[in-house]
C-alpha cells in the first residue's frame, strides 16, 4: 500500500482525543490542542559554559510559568560532577514559584538522583534511555540494559512514592558517535519504559539529524508498540529540520511537543548538537495552522529575548527576533 495512503488511513482512524488524562471539556481535551514541554530551564541551560546564577534560573521559570505553559522541566538531579551546571538543582526547586495546574518535571538518571528531586519536593522525574550504546556510555557511563535497569529501579521507587515518571529515548533519529538508529530499536525502548510505568515516552532527536521521513520510521515502528498519544516529540535544530519534523510527527498524531524558550540548549554528551527547537517557532508555528497551545506567544517572545541578554547568548527564534522586531516598527 502506498505510503501516503497508509498514512491518511492511520488518521482517520486515530482517536479524537489524545490527551492521557484530559480534563473533562477543558482545552487540552480539543483534538487540536498541543501540549508544549518546556524543557529550557534544563535541556536550554544544562549545555551553558558560564554558570548561570541560580535566580537567573528561578526568574526564567517562574516567568515561563505566566506563559500559559503546563510543563516546565526545571532542572536535572544528575552527577554534578558530569554537569555542574545543574548543581544547584535543590535551590532551584526550591524557590521557584510553584503553580497547581503547572507540572514542573525534573531529569534523573538513577535512584539517588530521584531521592534529591523527592527532597526538592519533584513530584515528577524525567528517567533518560539511549538508544544507541555509544551515546548511553558517554552520556550514563553504562549499557543500555544497565541504564534501563537503574530506570526500572527508579520507576518503582517514584511509584511508590506517587512520584510520576516520563521517559525519554536519546539518539532515536541518530547518534553522533554510532550513526543510523534502528527505529525498531527507538519502539522497542519506548514501550520497555512504557511497561516499567512511564506516563509518557518522549522521542529525542538529540543531535537534530532527523528530517520527516527519518521521523516517520520511527513513528511507524513506535506507533505499533506504544499508543500515538503517549508519546512526544523532542527536536533540536541542528540541520534546520525541527519544526518539518514536528509537523511530521502531528500528522501522525502526537500532541506533546518539547521545545527550549531562545531555542537554548545541546546536550554535554553530544558534540555537535545545538539547542532544541525555540518555543516561540514552534507556537507561532502551530497557532498558524490551526492548533491550539494555551500559550501567549507575545510572552514568551519577550522571556526569549530576556533570557538571551541574561547568559550573553544569541536569540536563535526566528519568530521570537521577527516579532521583536515588528513590535518596534
Ligand atoms: C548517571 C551518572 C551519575 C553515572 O556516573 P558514574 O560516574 O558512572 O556513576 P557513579 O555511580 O560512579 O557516580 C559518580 C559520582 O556521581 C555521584 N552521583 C551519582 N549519581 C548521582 C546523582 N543522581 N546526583 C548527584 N550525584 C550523583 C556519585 O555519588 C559519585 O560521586 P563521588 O562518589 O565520586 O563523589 C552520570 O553519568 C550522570 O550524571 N550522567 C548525566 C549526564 C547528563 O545529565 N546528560 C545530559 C542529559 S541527557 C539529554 O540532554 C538528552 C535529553 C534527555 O534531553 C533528550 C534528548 O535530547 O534526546
Amino acid at each position: 500500500m502506498d505510503a501516503v495512503f497508509k498514512h491518511a488511513l492511520r488518521s482517520a482512524v486515530r482517536p479524537r482525543y489524545f490527551s492521557t488524562t484530559p480534563p473533562a471539556r477543558s482545552a487540552t481535551a480539543l483534538p487540536n490542542f498541543v501540549k508544549i514541554v518546556e524543557v529550557g530551564p534544563r535541556d536550554g541551560l544544562q549545555n551553558e559554559k558560564q554558570l548561570v546564577p541560580t535566580e537567573t534560573k528561578v526568574e526564567l521559570v517562574n516567568r515561563l510559568g505566566k506563559t500559559g505553559i503546563k510543563v516546565i522541566e526545571t532542572t536535572s538531579f544528575v552527577s554534578p560532577k558530569w554537569v555542574p551546571q545543574m548543581g544547584d538543582n535543590k535551590q532551584v526547586m526550591q524557590a521557584i514559584d510553584r503553580h497547581p495546574d503547572i507540572s514542573y518535571p525534573v531529569l534523573a538518571p538513577n535512584v539517588r538522583g530521584l531521592d534529591g528531586a523527592i527532597e526538592a519536593g519533584a513530584e515528577e522525574v524525567a528517567v533518560f534511555i539511549a538508544a544507541s550504546e555509544a551515546f548511553s556510555k558517554r552520556n550514563l557511563n553504562c549499557t543500555i540494559k544497565g541504564s534501563m535497569e537503574k530506570a526500572s529501579e527508579l520507576i518503582t521507587k517514584a511509584k511508590a512514592n506517587n512520584v510520576r515518571v516520563r521517559g525519554y529515548v536519546s539518539c532515536a533519529l541518530g547518534c553522533p558517535f554510532q550513526g543510523h538508529v534502528d527505529p525498531a530499536v527507538v519502539a522497542g525502548l519506548s514501550k520497555d519504559l512504557m511497561d516499567l510505568g512511564c506516563y509518557e515516552v518522549s522521542i529525542g532527536d538529540t543531535i537534530g539529524v532527523g528530517t520527516p521521513g527519518s521521523w516517520s520510521a520511527v513513528l511507524d515502528e513506535t506507533t505499533k508498540v506504544v499508543g500515538v498519544e503517549k508519546l512526544a516529540a523532542h527536536c533540536h535544530d541542528t540541520y534546520g529540520q525541527a519544526l518539518a519534523n514536528i509537523h511530521r510527527a502531528l500528522e501522525h498524531g502526537l500532541r506533546v511537543v518539547d521545545s527550549s524558550v531562545a531555542g537554548l540548549g545541546g546536550c554535554p554528551y553530544a558534540p555537535g548538537a545545538t539547542g532544541n527547537v525555540a518555543t516561540e517557532d514552534v507556537v507561532y508555528s502551530l497557532h498558524g495552522s490551526g492548533y491550539q497551545t494555551g500559550i501567549d506567544l507575545d510572552k514568551l517572545v519577550s522571556i526569549g529575548h530576556w533570557i538571551s541578554a541574561q547568559i550573553g547568548r544569541p536569540n536563535v527564534s526566528r519568530a521570537g527576533k521577527a516579532l521583536q522586531l515588528k513590535a518596534k516598527i
